[in-house]
């Protein structure tokens, strides 16, 4: 077994689903444990990796380990497998606030140590995952495991003390995109257009304008500035946007979001 994740949800579920497509792992290499049978066959089904209920079978069988249950969970989780990992093992945490030093105390001995701080657009390749890893990682090591983190999109190397903003404008902000989707698509429904087709209308617009972003380099305001014609409509849009504080409330947001993690 190649790899083995502990939990096996939203997040779970969208880093697989990119390692398969990218064949980084088998289906046979990868063992997931999840909390209910009902989960269990949930993984099995959908991902058709192997499945168990123990989380210890999962670090007796993989040497690397990904922590994918939510925050709350994470001691006991390691209070319940520290007795089955070993020095080879590596344990990836993809939790908010779960320091690189914080999982190796609660490991219980020294280990090698990455964090992951990942989206769920991992689930169509288009990832951006943030990653910091201790001292006992090496490089070749770390090299294995950015390998898995390509696998699902974009992969960013980070000092630690970034994971949280990196959570923020990488981890939850998906969350905020798409409620940006779906108000365009709610105006435009408003406006008479059918709603499958509004959400096309939006969702293709977003990926478009990121693409421009990263494939030209210009600068956002620039890009933004050659879609305002003088007098025209869009810039009509941006004076509401401005007025309704539309720049302050996602500077915001992200920056609660980021201040969260710090507490998590
Ligand atoms: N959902 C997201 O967009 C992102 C989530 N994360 C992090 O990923 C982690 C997982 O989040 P999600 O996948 O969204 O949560 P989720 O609730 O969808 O999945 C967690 C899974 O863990 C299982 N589980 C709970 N306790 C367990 C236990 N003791 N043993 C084995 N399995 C157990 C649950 O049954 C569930 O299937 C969290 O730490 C979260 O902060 C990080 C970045 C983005
Ligand atoms: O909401 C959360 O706490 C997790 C971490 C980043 C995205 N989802």
């Amino acid at each position: 077994m190649k790899i083995g994740f502990i939990g096996c949800g939203n997040m779970g579920s969208a880093m697989i689903g990119g390692i398969l497509r990218q064949g980084i792992f088998s289906k046979d290499e990868i063992i997931v444990s999840n909390l209910t049978e009902e989960g269990r066959e949930r993984s099995e089904k959908n991902l058709g990796v192997v499945t168990t209920l123990d989380n210890n079978e999962v670090v007796r069988s993989a040497k690397t380990i990904v922590l994918a249950v939510k925050p709350q969970f994470y001691e006991e989780v390691l209070d319940e497998v520290h007795n089955s990992l070993t020095a080879d093992h590596t344990i990836i945490g993809i939790a908010p606030g779960k320091t690189l030093a914080w999982l190796e105390e609660k490991a219980g001995l020294p280990l090698k140590v990455v964090r992951f701080m990942p989206n769920t657009p991992a689930q169509v390749g288009e990832g951006m995952t943030a990653v910091c890893a201790n001292e006992r990682v090496s490089k070749e090591g770390l090299d294995e495991i950015l390998k898995i983190t390509d696998s699902f999109g974009c992969t960013e190397v980070i000092p630690e003390r970034l994971m949280d903003a990196a959570g923020a404008v990488g981890g939850c902000a998906p969350a905020y995109v798409f409620m940006f989707i779906e108000a365009m698509a709610d105006a435009a429904v408003s406006q008479g257009m059918p709603r499958k087709q509004a959400y096309k209308f939006a969702s293709q617009t977003v990926l478009g304008s990121a693409k421009m972003v990263l494939e030209t380099g210009r600068h956002p305001g620039d890009l933004k500035d050659m879609v305002c014609s003088p007098a025209g409509t869009t810039i009509e849009g941006v004076r509401t946007l401005e007025k309704n504080g539309f720049r302050s409330a996602v500077f915001e947001a992200l920056t609660a979001a980021a201040e969260k993690g710090k507490k998590l």
